[in-house]
């Protein structure tokens, strides 16, 4: 098999620029595919998943993946699918972000030297460097405004009477310049990326055709979408963030344990990595234990982000919490500052805030007359101290008596 026969079989492939002529250079020889993530937030997020998934799948059948962080086209912003100029974030922020998703990706992807193994750029190394007059000489001419107009990006901005500034008018120009780059610096023949991208991507195949001949091509992937039909990405809140200081394990673990029933096969194949006969199984499961397969689902999607300590922890949390006392999953939630657990606090006082005791002097009865459980253990000391060394997976339940629970993150 071949990566874009796996590609497809998976459900990744949503276009391609040319599919036959793409299948028969894949046959000839490794290809060099690059994909970019602008830096603006501290984590990629669960919709960029997919776009993860992709590279680790190249990577997997021996071809040369290309990470592309937009240090520089962070500042001008991608208009596609916003109906408003992104927010404006300064050098520092940028700085820090990059940290961020940088983190998130070594968890996935194999950077390196060899062959096959992945290489991380920085477009600001390029484009802060290009002259206004020659980059408007050398591609400037090679845009046609006509043709941008009809660009998704520009044209939804133009029908709704939305403003567009001319900062990021440029964007797709821009994005366009990094797949030249990269195909002359680094022979790099295929751009991926999510649907909402292929305005730019086909921008970027065609100047590469215009300016030195090469042919290239643009692979898409249909996006992951909310419930309620909504690209999952990081503007949207209470976005899936990858990287744990954004989102505890746990929360990451009960994303997936909580995929909607038409979506758990899908998203097996999408983010899973079964081979054949495991995705029989699993279908089968689908079949008969819907929730068997939805935890199975949800434990290996978080050993690939996390690890499998971490997947275990998750795992047995959301056993404790709602298999074996018994409980549904809309528990009262109340959140602690980390700095607070970092320090410590005594349990007399969570059980306080967490709303389980009408006062401290209650909460202290409630421990002294052995109806206070943390994780169903009996607390005994009421001067506890709840650290952090309780917070594994990132979540706690405080329990009065049999039937009040309340669930303590962090
Ligand atoms: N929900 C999604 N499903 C599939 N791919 C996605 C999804 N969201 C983003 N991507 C893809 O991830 C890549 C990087 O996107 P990027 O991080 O720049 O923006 P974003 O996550 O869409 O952020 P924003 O919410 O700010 O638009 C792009 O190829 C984009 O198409
Ligand atoms: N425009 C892409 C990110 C990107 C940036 C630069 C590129 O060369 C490629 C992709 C996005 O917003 O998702």
């Amino acid at each position: 098999m071949t990566f874009f026969e796996e590609f497809k079989k998976r459900g990744y492939f949503h276009q391609c620029t040319n599919e036959l002529r793409l299948q028969q250079k894949e046959k000839d020889q490794k290809i060099v595919a690059y994909l970019g993530f602008d830096c603006t937030a501290q984590s990629l997020h669960v919709g960029n998943l997919m776009q993860v998934m992709i590279l680790r799948l190249l990577q997997q059948y021996g071809h040369k993946p290309i990470v592309l962080i937009g240090g520089a086209t962070t500042k001008i912003g991608d208009p596609t699918g916003k109906e408003e100029a992104r927010k404006y974030l300064s050098d520092e922020e940028i700085a820090s972000n990059i940290g961020g998703i940088k983190s998130s990706l070594s968890k996935f992807i194999k950077f390196g030297d060899g062959p096959s193994d992945a290489i991380m750029v920085n477009n600001s190394d390029w484009l802060e460097k290009v002259g206004y007059i020659q980059f408007l000489r050398e591609m400037g001419r090679m845009f046609s405004v006509n043709r941008m107009l009809t660009m998704d990006s520009v044209k939804s901005r133009l029908e709704r009477e939305q403003s567009l500034t001319f900062l990021e008018f440029n964007y797709m120009l821009l994005q366009a310049y990094d797949f030249y780059h990269l195909n002359k610096e680094f022979r790099c023949d295929m751009q991926l990326g999510g649907s909402d991208q292929w305005g730019n991507i086909v921008t970027g195949v065609e100047l590469i055709r215009k300016v030195s001949g090469n042919e290239s091509f643009g692979l898409t992937t249909p996006l992951l979408t909310t419930s309620s039909g909504a690209k999952m990405g990081k503007s949207v809140s209470g976005a899936i963030w990858l990287n744990e200081e954004q989102l505890s394990s746990y929360d990451y673990y009960q994303f997936w344990r909580n995929t909607e029933d038409n979506d758990v096969s899908k998203f097996a194949r999408l983010y899973c990595e079964f081979s054949d006969q495991e995705l029989i199984e699993f279908d089968h499961m689908v079949k008969h234990n819907i929730n068997e397969a939805k935890k199975t689902l949800a434990y290996v999607a978080t050993k690939l982000c996390h690890g499998e300590s971490k997947a275990d922890k998750a795992q047995e949390t959301a056993i404790r919490v709602f298999e074996k006392g018994e409980v549904g999953d809309d528990l009262p939630v109340i959140t602690i500052d980390k700095e607070r657990i970092k320090v410590g606090i005594p349990c007399y006082e969570l059980f306080f805030e967490s709303g389980l005791a009408s006062s401290k002097g209650d909460s202290r009865r409630l421990i002294r007359g052995n109806g206070a459980k943390i994780n169903d253990k009996q607390v005994q000391d009421e001067n506890l101290i709840v650290d952090e060394s309780f917070f594994d997976s990132g979540v706690i339940k405080l329990s009065s008596g049999k039937k009040k629970h309340v669930l303590v993150k962090v």
